[in-house]
């Protein structure tokens, strides 16, 4: 769906800010951009929608390449979400998400029609929130109504950059949880910055780590993490949190035993096995319910490579 082809820039001297990377992100996948601050991940996101242009290599979505594209079209096909939202003070709910609708001519019937589907969508209710102006809004709100916002035209590709890195800690869990939801529903293709590497293994389908504008590492997070990781890769994970992080890709049932574990604490559907340490910890219990004639032990958890 998007595909970067040995793209570099460089701004002014010294090293280039983005060096020679190819990296393909497949319809209806999400993939993320790790890295550190200053590593490269923004000035190659932007490349997508044109905002920075590439001084060698070239960018295809959905297969064309873009250098030859208009503009305006190009960015149509694309949903744009960043740190600061960026909606207009002035304008209420309704209005900022109905931005592109309105650019492209849409009835008023239509459009109405549209900012409410797109509010259920990010789970706000619309006959609370469509007439609000952004100052009334929390800072998740606004973030969701950026996201509703930027999907509103129905673009098959949307580039995220670092959305959810003002938003406190929770709030930030709830819209990484909401985002995959969303992303299940639409099926669309996403691009996401981040800096955070919890957030990057929740929401990554493949997983790229930039360092210093080159690409480090690509693949499915359970690969990159796998035992083999090399050390810029322990480095940017961190050699303790390195297990940890990879408990976290784990399902939790993939080293379950049969056995009655009606009494036992039980770990949620889909539960990982990050999960299952951390309920084992808090009830002080050696073995964890997966299922209710399912059970994972502690021993079995700690030995699992
Ligand atoms: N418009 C610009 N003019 C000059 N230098 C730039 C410009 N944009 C980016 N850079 C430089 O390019 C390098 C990569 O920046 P970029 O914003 O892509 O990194 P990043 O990984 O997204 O960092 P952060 O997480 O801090 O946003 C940095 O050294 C930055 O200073």
């Amino acid at each position: 769906m998007i595909r970067f082809e040995a793209v570099s820039r460089r701004f002014g001297q010294g090293r280039p800010a983005v060096d020679r990377v190819t990296l393909e992100v497949p319809a209806g996948q999400i993939g993320v951009l790790l890295g550190e601050s200053g590593s490269g991940k923004s000035t190659l996101l932007r490349m997508a929608n044109r905002l920075v242009e590439p001084d060698a290599g070239r960018v295809l979505v959905a297969g064309r390449d873009i250098a030859g594209q208009p503009v305006e079209e190009l960015r149509r096909g694309i949903g744009y979400v960043i740190q600061s939202v960026g909606l207009f003070p002035h304008w209420t709910v309704a209005r900022n998400i109905a931005t592109v609708p309105r650019l492209l001519g849409w009835e008023a019937s239509r459009i109405a029609a549209r900012v409410d589907a797109l509010l259920r969508l990010v789970n706000l209710p619309p006959e609370e929130f469509r007439d609000r102006l952004p100052a009334e809004l929390s800072g998740g709100q606004a973030q969701r109504i950026g996201l509703a916002r930027a999907l509103a035209a129905d673009p098959p590709l949307l580039l995220m950059d670092e959305p959810f890195s003002a938003l406190d800690p929770g709030t930030r869990r709830d819209l990484q949880a909401e985002l995959r939801r969303i992303h299940a529903e639409t099926g669309k293709t996403i691009l996401f910055v981040t800096h955070d590497v919890e957030e990057a293994l929740v929401l990554a389908d493949r997983l790229a780590v930039l360092d210093h504008g080159r690409l480090l590492a690509e693949g499915v997070p359970r690969d990159l993490l796998a035992d083999g990781a090399g050390p810029e890769i322990r480095r940017l994970f961190g050699e303790s949190g390195l297990a940890l992080h990879r408990l976290a890709t784990r399902a939790a049932a993939a080293l379950a035993t049969p056995g009655d574990a009606a009494s036992l604490p039980a770990l949620p559907e889909g539960a990982t096995q990050k999960d299952a340490l951390l309920l084992m910890l808090e009830q002080g219990a050696r073995a964890v319910a997966v299922a209710p004639d399912a059970l994972l032990r502690w021993d079995d958890l700690v030995r699992a490579r």
